[in-house]
């Protein structure tokens, strides 16, 4: 319907086009695999909190693209499904005013190659219809930000109730859930400290949302998401060992053998190949909770701390607050957690029963991918071992956290809070509240519009 003719037909293009539901895309090009996450919202509502949802998940086949390094044509390529997906998605009519944005997490912070894999992934992004708006790196600050800001929009927390603005004396500061997050080779923890000052600077954020100031602790943990932390483990249990190692954070009859060189190519792991006498490790698994607990206590350095408290690595931590969401990636990893000392602790008497542990953790979790499986002793003890040794939630602290998946339709994690941010579609004041929705008010003015040509 052409919108030049008449007043009527503009203000009735204006009103339809207020009706259609705007888009965004975002792609989370995590270390070992990337999301393709599909954004809706009301288009007259943008800037009211909690109406951006998403609609569309697609997970892209193959590698996280920092693992096409030596093929950085197939980073590109290895999206082209999901960018198909989403054009399934989004209205074709729409799809030129529809942002595609794509961010890159820890694995291409540790990628000396990453602006090389990043162009290959561009000229992908350009080649779809929707409107590119950028591929880049972000920093782990900005994901430990943006993975709050998506729990807390997402819980309604940034919303003040109305009739609290005719008592502003009274509002209520409604707490915010502080964010943690668990990638393969990062992991964020974010909240809002009741202690002040934060003591470092680089950890420190500050948000006016919704017309209130936000004072955010934020820490990225390069090197210690779960898949880095086995190897920062494995590179520590070597220096003690002939190349073979009994390792009880493996379930009991798991074999494995790694080249030592795989290892130490990793810039996560300081030097320490050339003093090995051996070029291969041979693991065993034996798997024991209690003493795998102990072997990976020996990565987090709790051995000084320059500030008033600290988490580990002399890294400023404040004390912990309020409730915490455990993220996405974590979803997968509490039911390790849950499985952590079962998937561990079987102790075997004999080879049969090896065989029979297996099946058993298999039978546990028969839709568990094979990969992920044979990991479950080390990744729910890594998770338990890093917030009670690393962030020191005692016991009872458990209780304030969340093991988030999804809240409503909308997947925790940061790429919602990125869009949000790029889109500008969290506003530093409260937006005046309207007595009409844009959609009655042309409404109104089309009804009075058309009794007066008539
Ligand atoms: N157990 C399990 N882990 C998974 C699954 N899918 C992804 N993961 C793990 O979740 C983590 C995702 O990390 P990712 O976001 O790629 O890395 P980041 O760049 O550090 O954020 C990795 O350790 C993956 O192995 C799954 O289906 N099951
Ligand atoms: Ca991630």
């Amino acid at each position: 319907m052409g919108c030049t003719r008449g007043l009527l037909t503009r203000c009735l293009c204006g009103i339809t086009g207020l009706f259609y539901p705007q888009y965004g895309i975002v792609l989370d090009a995590g270390s070992s695999h990337t999301n393709l996450y599909v954004y809706e919202w009301p288009a007259e509502k943008e800037n009211d909190t909690g109406v951006v949802h998403q609609v569309e998940v697609c997970k892209v086949e193959g590698l996280g693209i920092s693992g096409y390094s030596q093929d950085t044509e197939k980073a590109g390529l290895s999206l082209q499904r999901c960018m198909k997906r989403a054009q399934e998605v989004v209205p074709e009519h729409q799809h030129r005013e529809t942002p595609v944005y794509l961010g890159a997490t820890a694995g291409m912070r540790l990628l000396s190659i990453a602006d090389r894999v990043l162009s290959a992934v561009e000229k992908t992004l350009r080649s779809s219809p929707f409107n590119f708006q950028g591929a880049r790196v972000i920093s782990g600050q900005e994901e430990g930000a943006y993975g709050w800001i998506t729990i807390n929009y997402l819980l309604g927390n940034f919303k003040q109730p109305g009739w609290l603005n005719f008592l502003p004396h009274l509002r209520s500061s409604r707490g915010t859930s502080g964010a943690l997050d668990l990638g393969g080779a990062s992991t964020q923890i974010t909240f809002v400290p009741d202690q002040e000052p934060i003591e470092s600077q680089e950890n420190s954020l500050h948000f006016r949302l919704y017309g209130k100031n936000y004072k955010v602790y934020t820490h990225s943990f390069l090197c210690y998401g779960k898949d880095q932390a086995l190897r920062l483990k494995l590179a520590s249990d070597l220096q003690a060992s002939n190349g073979s190692l009994l390792d009880p954070c493996f379930h009991p009859g798991y074999l494995r053998i790694m080249n030592i060189s795989d290892l130490y190519t990793n810039p996560c792991i300081a030097n320490g190949e050339q003093q090995l006498p051996f070029t291969q490790l041979h693991l065993q698994g034996n798997g024991d909770y209690q003493r795998c607990r102990m072997t990976i206590q020996k990565i987090f350095n709790t051995s000084h701390c320059p500030y008033s408290s600290c988490s580990f690595n002399g890294i400023f931590l404040p004390p912990l607050q309020g409730e915490f969401g455990v993220s996405l990636d974590a979803r997968y990893t509490w039911r390790e957690v849950s499985g952590a000392s079962q998937a561990c602790d079987n102790h075997v008497e004999q080879q049969a029963s090896k065989v029979f542990v297996l099946l058993q953790v298999k039978a546990e979790f028969p839709k568990i991918k094979e990969k992920y499986l044979s990991e479950y002793c080390f990744s729910g003890t890594y998770i338990l071992s890093l917030l009670e040794n690393g962030y020191g939630f005692t016991m009872e602290k458990w209780q304030s956290i969340q093991f988030l998946g999804k809240i409503g339709s909308s997947d925790a994690g940061w790429t919602l809070g990125y869009m949000l941010n790029l889109t500008n579609m969290i506003p530093a004041e409260k937006p005046p509240t309207r007595p009409l929705s844009h959609a009655s008010y042309y409404f109104l003015l089309v009804l009075s519009s058309s009794s007066l040509s008539l």
